[in-house]
């Protein structure tokens, strides 16, 4: 595999599916299928999920909501997520282990990296739910941290589109996909990958991202096996 040990950064708001709110289990179980795909060829995986389709901290303070209990109540829905990823894992015969930023147990142990390293080393899938347990983050923020602090090999964030583009392409049309792109051509084309901490973090670290559509069935272990899927942004 073209990856030993992966961080991989699911959307919250992927996750309600067509049904457009909630969590969808037809979603829920391709990503546990293609997990389970990944991690029966032998490749670490660690995944942080969003809460966008529950609560965002933004929106929040938009109604009035005092923004960090917004941003409180986001890293929450972050944990709800995770343990439906956990139990569609568990469902398909995966070992998935919950570890959480913000103490909980039982719900989730406390996340340490030398446990994260040590279930991932024994093959279990390590989801890291909470966020960072900061407000004023976001959950690509804490993917960019985990993924740095694991020492993973790339961050894959998979999202609705098939890569990064010259434009936002659900907005513009002619929008054009890049194979790869540099960090450099990024903060210069003033592109939309990931929020600004979240991209920077990972520049000082010289962490690379992939980013790619993981709603199309089959395309993590497509990328995983080496195929020219989604964008690579590199230094
Ligand atoms: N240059 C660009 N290339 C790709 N996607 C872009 C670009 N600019 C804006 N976007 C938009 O960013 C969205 C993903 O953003 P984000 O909020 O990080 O998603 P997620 O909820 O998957 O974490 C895409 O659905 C896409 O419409
Ligand atoms: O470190 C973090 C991570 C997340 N959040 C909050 O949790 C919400 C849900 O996460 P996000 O919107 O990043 O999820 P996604 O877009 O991936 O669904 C965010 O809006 C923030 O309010 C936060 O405050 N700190």
């Amino acid at each position: 595999m073209k990856y030993n040990r992966i961080l991989l950064k699911l959307s919250g708001e992927s996750l309600q599916g067509a049904q457009g709110y909630g969590l969808s289990t037809d979603v829920l179980h391709s990503y546990a299928a293609q997990i389970r795909q990944a991690v029966e060829a032998g490749v670490q995986v660690a995944v942080v999920i969003g809460g966008g389709n529950i609560f965002r901290g933004l929106q929040g303070a938009g109604r009035g909501f005092d923004r960090v209990k917004g941003d409180q109540m986001g890293m929450l829905a972050t944990i709800i997520n995770s343990l439906a990823l956990q139990s569609a894992l568990e469902n398909d015969g995966v070992r998935a282990r919950v570890l959480t930023s913000i103490r909980m147990e039982p719900i989730g142990e406390y996340y340490a990296k030398a446990r994260a390293l040590e279930y991932l080393a024994a093959g279990e899938v390590v989801i890291i739910g909470g966020g960072t347990s900061n407000p004023f983050f976001t959950t690509d923020s804490a993917a960019a941290l985990r993924a740095v602090e694991i020492e993973a090999d790339v961050l894959l964030k998979g999202t609705r589109v098939d890569g990064v583009y010259t434009a936002d392409p659900e907005k513009d049309p002619t929008a054009e996909k890049f194979d790869a792109i540099s960090f450099d051509e990024v903060y210069s084309r003033g592109l939309k990958v990931m929020d600004l901490t979240a991209f920077t973090l990972c520049k000082e670290n010289r962490m690379p991202i992939k980013v790619f559509d993981m709603d199309t069935e089959g395309n993590l272990m497509r990328l995983l096996a080496g195929e020219k899927i989604g964008t690579l942004v590199h230094l």
